[in-house]
């Protein structure tokens, strides 16, 4: 069975792990590669995930300033992947500069702003980072930075993917993390959701790890993700 709209993270450090994990799971279309294989393994699985026609979200969430956002995306914009994430709290500036940087590449991926990470709940957000907003309001003002610097799309909760469609329009990209099917683990996530509300609610693709990752049987768990999503 498969599903176009699930993105699976390969959180594995080397790169023979990551094969390993692409090849017990042929039904998947679309891989997330991010720091922890980019940084211990380098740029050579996506190669091999364009050689086996994948789609790739690079997740590297780039946060610094805007020069240096910009020479950062700048370089991963020639690997040819489909998505890439910076982080919104980079700023306008550093937004806008992501932006022209990926404009010489052949063909430029969509660039995805992290609103705010699903691993922070309310009371961190308030008494942790001193954000004085309402956690659901302060995603909502960080996605239309992105929206309003020209960035494609934004990295959200299932929770607010609704509020953030209706306000963002249905052309602006949305994705989640923070999925968890009923018999799953939360983890370190914090604001979660199934995976058929998530597509329900809103949003154009889910991250899904760890449920499926870390089952007893990946292929198992893959196709039953696969079953509650077509009930959507
Ligand atoms: O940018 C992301 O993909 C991301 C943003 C976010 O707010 N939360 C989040 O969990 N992620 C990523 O989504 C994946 C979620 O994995 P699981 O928690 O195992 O399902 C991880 O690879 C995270 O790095």
């Amino acid at each position: 069975m498969t599903h176009d709209r699930v993105i699976v993270p390969l959180d594995v450090p080397t790169l023979e792990e990551a094969l390993a994990r692409v090849d017990q799971l042929p039904q998947v279309s679309f891989w997330k590669v991010g720091l922890e294989l980019f940084v211990g393994a380098g740029p050579t699985i996506l190669e091999v995930l364009k050689e086996r026609e994948k789609r790739i979200f690079l997740d590297l969430k780039f946060h610094d300033i805007p020069n240096t956002v910009a020479g950062a995306c700048r370089s991963a914009a020639k690997y040819g992947v489909d998505l890439l994430t910076l982080h919104t709290t980079a700023g306008r500036e550093a937004l806008s500069a992501a932006i022209r940087a990926i404009n010489d590449a052949d063909v430029p991926p969509k660039l995805l702003a992290i609103s705010l990470l699903t691993s922070i709940n309310s009371r961190e957000l308030a008494f942790d980072l001193k954000i004085p907003l309402e956690l659901p309001e302060y995603a909502l003002q960080m996605a239309l930075l992105a929206q309003e610097s020209g960035i494609d799309g934004a990295v959200c909760s299932p929770l607010e993917v609704s509020q953030l469609r209706q306000v963002c329009g249905e052309d602006f990209l949305l994705v989640c993390p923070g999925v968890r099917p009923a018999w799953s683990e939360s983890g370190d996530q914090r604001r979660v959701m199934t995976p058929a509300s998530a597509l329900k609610a809103g949003a154009n693709y889910l991250v899904i790890g760890r449920p499926i990752t870390a089952a007893s049987d990946p292929v198992e768990a893959w196709e039953k993700i696969c079953q509650e999503l077509a009930t959507v």
